[in-house]
């Protein structure tokens, strides 16, 4: 059986990881921790493998942490940047077996729109994403958005393709959050949940790729996939992107 521990299991998506753990049959439930718990509780006898949902202040934190107690992570919560991701590979370097695996979304709808992306956009003189959220999410534009216009401007260079037509002169706010290159809209409406469109254009023509996570149910074979791809495998080191266990 893989021990399992969660942070953030208070929360909308820990409630949904520790449910999704319970009744799978490999896994269980070890410890439940969330805003104020001592991480003193988790250790390398009780846990396999930690799931952290919590928020994107603290989630370098909690890492750091068990990275410290010599425990591999899946991570589920936004707001990584490459100097955070460098602050992990720093702090892994010295715990050689553990492993770190981050992904902005764990939806199989929205890894692939985001593969598709990458592969359509070198075809395209504009891209735009537009992300489409619940109205409780702290963060803007999402995880996943930010990783879409980094992936559509990695396959734009790599196409020589030029900048982004935008006759744009007056005040730019509505446009969007400018992302490598690319822009980034986010809607925030109750009766949401996790939503993403990919628009791409040509004079006469339009490609447009959307990924709808309906309910939190979605992300679950995604975590419990990777939990057992670090727990079953050896992973050391910094995994990003659920792509990485998907054969794509
Ligand atoms: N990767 C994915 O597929 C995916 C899917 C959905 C949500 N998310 C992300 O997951 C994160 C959580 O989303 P949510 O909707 O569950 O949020 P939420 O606000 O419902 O839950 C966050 C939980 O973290 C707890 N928390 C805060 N600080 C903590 C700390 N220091 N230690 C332990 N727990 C702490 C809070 O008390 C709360 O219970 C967000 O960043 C969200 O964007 C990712
Ligand atoms: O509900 C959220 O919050 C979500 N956050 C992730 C993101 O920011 O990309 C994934 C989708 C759901």
């Amino acid at each position: 059986m893989i021990k399992v521990s969660v942070i953030g299991a208070h929360g909308r998506m820990g409630r949904t990881v520790v449910g999704a753990v319970d009744s799978a049959d490999d896994m269980v439930i070890a410890q439940q921790l969330d805003a104020g718990d001592s991480f003193d509780i988790v250790n390398s006898q009780n846990t396999d493998i930690a799931v952290d949902f919590t928020i994107p202040s603290v989630t370098l934190n909690n890492v750091l942490e068990l990275v410290k107690r010599d425990i591999s992570v899946v991570v589920g919560t936004t707001g990584w940047t490459e100097e955070k991701y460098e602050k992990i590979r720093t702090a892994l370097a010295d715990h050689p077996e553990v492993g770190v695996f981050i992904a902005p979304n764990f939806a199989i709808s929205a890894v692939l729109a985001d593969y598709f992306a990458g592969v359509a956009a070198r075809y395209f003189e504009s891209a735009e994403v537009i992300e489409l959220h619940h109205p409780d999410k702290v963060d803007a534009p999402s995880g996943t958005a930010i990783h879409t216009a980094h992936t559509i401007a990695d396959a734009r260079r790599a196409a020589n393709l030029r900048g982004i037509p935008d006759g744009t002169q007056n005040d730019t706010s509505a446009r969007g959050e400018v992302i490598d290159g690319i822009h980034v809209h986010a809607v925030r409406l109750r009766g949401l949940n996790a939503h993403e469109e990919v628009l791409l254009g040509n004079a006469g023509e339009q490609l447009t790729i959307r990924a709808d996570s309906f309910d939190r149910g979605s992300f679950m074979p995604g975590v419990l996939l990777a939990i057992r791809n670090m727990a079953t495998q050896s992973h050391p080191g910094l995994t990003v992107g659920l792509d990485s266990f998907l054969n794509l």
